[in-house]
């Protein structure tokens, strides 16, 4: 049982989602139902829409750490393209980010943990090879945007599977805007950023842009990376 954490460790970082079987305790009916239709809508579709996925203290702790370290002026201007080719450019996205790392805050080490569930439920279905997780907090204004793009860098393939949650309170309606739209094969799919929701999709392949919001929009943006091949 390499993947399975202690018991007290498991019990500290597990909030109801979890691929690990051997849980009775803390999951009844052995439970790992929010990850299995993931990994299956990946395979079917290459990507997948979970409306009930954080927990709502979780999602509430998150977007308010999101707020105050934007009021703390934590928040920068996000960036198009890596390393040092790097540029701001506020034509082709606006929001503001923050890099998440562990050890900031329990909400940001629960969300962490979580994740790092469903990288090892994909790497043991999918054999991935994904090895970590690089994740932002993002804020676009009202008006905010991010034209249609693609996950990956001309230059670094290693961006994997895009996964985003959502902030926003669990109250927010089409009509107010912000919607994620993937370009699916068979046309547009627009997502509402209701909080709670994940959304996962394969890096690669589904190009999508963010559409703006008539209120601030609150997001955890990332992408498990594998090894460089
Ligand atoms: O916030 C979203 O819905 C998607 C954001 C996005 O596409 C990105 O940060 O690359
Ligand atoms: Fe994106």
């Amino acid at each position: 049982m390499a993947n399975t954490p202690r018991p007290s460790l498991h019990k500290s970082l597990c909030v109801g989602i979890c691929a690990t079987l051997e849980c009775p305790l803390l999951h009844p009916s052995g439970d790992s139902s929010l990850l299995a239709p993931i990994i299956d809508d990946l395979v079917t579709h290459g990507w997948s829409q979970q409306p009930v996925f954080l927990p709502q203290t979780l999602t509430a702790e998150l977007a308010q750490e999101c707020r105050t370290r934007n009021a703390a002026g934590e928040l920068a201007p996000a960036a198009i393209g890596r390393g040092g080719g790097q540029i701001v450019n506020e034509g082709i996205r606006n929001d503001h980010i923050l890099w998440l790392e562990a050890g900031q805050s329990a909400a940001g080490d629960q969300y962490l943990a979580l994740l790092d569930e469903l990288r090892q439920a994909l790497n043991r279905e999918l054999f991935l090879g994904l090895e970590e997780l690089e994740c932002h907090f993002a804020l676009y204004p009202p008006g905010g945007y991010y034209l249609r793009h693609l996950d990956r860098f001309r230059d670094d393939d290693c961006r994997t599977v895009t996964v985003v949650a959502y902030l926003n309170e669990a109250d927010w309606l089409p009509e107010h805007g912000g919607a994620l739209r993937l370009h699916l094969p068979d046309g547009p799919r627009d997502v509402v950023p209701m909080g709670g929701t994940l959304i996962c999709f394969m890096s690669d392949r589904i190009e999508h842009e963010v559409l703006p919001a008539t209120r601030p929009r609150l997001s955890l943006a990332g992408w498990f990376r594998r090894r460089p091949l």
